[in-house]
């Protein structure tokens, strides 16, 4: 009887370009199995959210596997003792699994599972995903090395899999998991069927207008590709998603016309993003202190000893007196989802305005994003928070950003109610409706919504001032060139201009759109 081949699901809930699968059904029986594991789920980066995306990802695999053949085996528990109880039961088996650039957690299961294996006989396969490099990295050579991988062909998933007598055990509900259950009004659906569904559809139907749609909170729901969960929990993957968009775009190429215009910017803009989705796990998979410590240490100091409980709570409840502010918090903790544009702005309020450090409010905004992928997140937080030391300073104003991308405040008064009746002209700014507007509308300030907590104006000048200060420093330059080096996109080399600081630094340019700034380091 061949050896038997266990295929370990982790953040790849899926069955077709999945390597590990594959090569493990070329090699004999599989067992496959996702272990849930109570530390990670107990952890302050996880939510409800996320097993809610993750369980109905699973009982889709659970059938995908079952038509096979052999359905997901499902167990809770530390992932070394399911493992090892699986070797006394079952004797020894080659595990096969895809490389994970997650949390420290994650991290060090994976170590503690390769030096169990080791230890146990048992051989281990890792498999590259997402065209992140494991190892010594040459960063000149990564786009190479992304583009190559990402033109390795698909693989297919197997025609058969062999039964095996083996439990597959219930997938855990929210109540067993303990947690609680989110306020999501409009949770995305996981699973390999609804990732094509969405692939699709933004392909052929909603993406046209995603160039210049893709910043406005009004819009960016419905024009962006909306992908990102099943990216990050791997119920499509990176290549798959960039092979459709590629062949989209030749099919293009024959036609002419204005909406196919429109449709080619648009496929082209989002092939260059699915490029950041690798270059920004890379950072983490490169430096996994920046989970814990900001890419220059330096700017650590600068905010830790100035927590201020009130503000945060604001800034968490979508209380802070900033309309778009808070629509966007509110409309996060509903749906899990807001666009790039919306995201780096609620940061930028929390860094810049509200003088809060990027470490005491990561875990809020982790286990809202039902996209959370540790990569991306750490990397963008810091970068939107100025403590990369190599990014010019980006601080939103929200007010502007409100006039500029939800002019007449749609987005703002579907997320907070109490704004709903308040006249167009005063929607950005309540604060300056007359007495009687106020009334006539029914919603005074500092009754029924906050005055702004902060001064926009007055708190980005000094936060301006103060990391302008800290990146003059010669060893804070010192340290920016090695995290350029180090982390740095070799595209656009030519755009780059030298900052006050004399760090080398990337021009913030914008798409012809002149909607998303296009932010690479
Ligand atoms: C503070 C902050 C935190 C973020 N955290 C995450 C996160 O945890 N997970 C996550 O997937 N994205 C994160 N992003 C990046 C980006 O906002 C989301 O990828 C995007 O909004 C997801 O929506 P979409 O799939 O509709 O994007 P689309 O615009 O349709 O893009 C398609 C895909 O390209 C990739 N992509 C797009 N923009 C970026 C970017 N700026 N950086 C890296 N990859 C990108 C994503 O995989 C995305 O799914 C973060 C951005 C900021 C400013």
């Amino acid at each position: 009887m061949p050896n038997l081949q266990v295929v370990w699901f982790k953040r790849d809930l899926r069955t077709h370009d999945h390597r590990p699968l594959h090569h493990a059904a070329l090699n004999g029986p599989v067992l496959p199995i996702y272990i849930v594991e109570p530390d990670i789920v107990a952890a302050d980066d996880f939510s409800a959210g996320h097993w809610q995306f993750i369980r109905s990802s699973l009982s889709e695999l659970r059938r995908a596997l079952a038509d096979l053949g052999q359905p997901l085996v499902v167990r809770v528990g530390n992932a070394v003792d399911t493992f090892e109880k699986l070797r006394s039961d079952a004797g020894p088996f080659t595990l096969w699994s895809h490389q994970e650039t997650g949390n420290r957690a994650t991290f060090d299961r994976d170590i503690d599972v390769r030096r169990w294996a080791a230890t146990s006989g048992i051989e281990m396969h890792e498999c590259r995903q997402h065209g992140v490099v494991r190892g010594a990295l040459d960063r000149d050579r990564w786009a190479k090395q992304w583009q190559a991988f990402m033109d390795e062909p698909e693989t297919p998933a197997p025609n058969a899999l062999q039964s095996l007598p083996v439990r597959p055990g219930p997938i855990p509900t929210l109540a067993d998991l303990d947690l609680p259950r989110g306020r999501f009004e409009a949770l995305q659906a996981g699973g390999e069927e609804a990732a094509h569904r969405t692939l699709q559809s933004f392909l052929f139907d909603r993406g046209r207008r995603y160039r210049r749609e893709m910043s406005s909170p009004v819009t960016a729901f419905q024009s962006c590709s909306r992908l990102s969960p099943h990216l990050c929990w791997g119920t499509i993957s990176i290549r798959t998603v960039r092979n459709a968009a590629l062949n989209r775009k030749d099919e293009l190429s024959n036609r002419s016309g204005r909406e196919t215009a429109d449709w080619r910017k648009s496929i082209s803009s989002f092939i260059s993003r699915l490029h950041w989705n690798g270059h920004f796990i890379q950072k983490l998979e490169s430096a996994p202190r920046i989970e814990h410590e900001s890419f220059i240490p330096a700017f650590d100091a600068v905010r830790e000893n100035d927590f201020d409980t009130e503000r945060y709570e604001a800034w968490k409840a979508g209380e802070t007196g900033y309309p778009l502010v808070d629509a966007c918090m509110r409309a996060l903790r509903a749906t899990g989802y807001l666009n790039f544009r919306m995201r780096a702005m609620i940061v930028s309020f929390a860094a810049y305005d509200l003088w809060l450090d990027w470490r005491s409010f990561h875990d809020v905004l982790a286990r809202r994003w039902i996209d959370y992928e540790p990569g991306i997140h750490f990397s963008q937080l810091q970068m939107q928070s100025g403590t990369t030391g190599i990014n010019a300073l980006r601080i939103y104003n929200p007010t502007k950003q409100a006039r500029d991308l939800d002019p007449d405040g749609t987005f703002i008064r579907r997320w907070v109610p109490e704004l709903r009746r308040v006249p167009d002209t005063y929607i950005h700014t309540p604060w300056l409706a007359p007495p009687q507007v106020q009334v006539r509308s029914g919603c005074r300030i500092g009754k029924q919504y906050p005055k702004p907590i902060v001064r926009h104006e007055t708190a980005a000048r000094r936060a301006r001032k103060v990391i302008g200060e800290v990146r003059k420093r010669p060893e804070v330059q010192q340290q920016a060139k090695q995290v350029l080096d180090q982390h740095g996109s070799r595209r656009h080399r030519s755009r780059r201009k030298t900052t006050q600081s004399g760090v080398k630094n990337h021009r913030s340019h914008s798409d012809t759109s002149g909607q998303q700034q296009t932010f690479e380091f």
